[in-house]
């Protein structure tokens, strides 16, 4: 089987589109989740196994399209990462603005499968700009907050 490269950007992530260069906002600020270099067509789409134009060197052989979506403030930028950087990002909560990805390969059964993680904005004002995404998605993960009752109504 062929590989491929994954994209990365020089956080190891790409972001195409993001409300803001930086993917994050706390109304004045924002935090950066995003890098550079994507696959994205002209719909905005990217899709899943095919090749990064980034400059890295990390090949897959498989990717998939996952995406994060849930309220604001349940979680969505932490647990991804966590998932991709081991770390937690602790401190005053930084809202996302729009959409970003970041990637992240994994060794499963001696493939590498690439994973391009989609993390959306909770806020009801970028729906419309989050659901253009979810159509070729291969997994939503559908996150709510435990402690709040009503983000886990809103799933629906
Ligand atoms: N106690 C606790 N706090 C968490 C946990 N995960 C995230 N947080 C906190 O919850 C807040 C919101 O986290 P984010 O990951 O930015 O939330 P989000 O879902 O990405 O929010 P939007 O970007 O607005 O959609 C931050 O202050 C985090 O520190 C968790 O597992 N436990």
């Amino acid at each position: 089987m062929s590989r491929k490269k994954a994209g990365k950007g020089k956080n190891g992530n790409s972001s195409p589109m993001t409300g803001s260069p930086t993917g994050k906002q706390n109304g004045k600020t924002g935090k950066s989740t995003a890098g550079t270099g994507s696959v994205v067509q002209a719909n905005g789409m990217v899709h899943p196994s095919r090749p990064s134009l980034s400059n890295s060197s990390e090949f897959y052989d498989i990717a998939f399209k996952v995406m994060l979506v849930g309220d604001s403030g349940v979680g969505k930028t932490c647990l991804l990462v966590r998932f991709k950087d081991g770390a937690f990002l602790a401190g005053s909560f930084i809202s996302t603005v729009g959409i970003d990805f970041r990637n992240k390969v994994l060794n499963i059964d001696r493939l590498k499968v690439k994973l391009q993680i989609w993390d959306t904005a909770g806020q009801e004002r970028f729906r419309s700009v989050t659901h253009a995404y979810y159509r070729d998605a291969n997994a939503l993960l559908l996150l709510y907050d435990v402690t709040n009752r009503t983000s886990f109504d809103n799933i629906k």
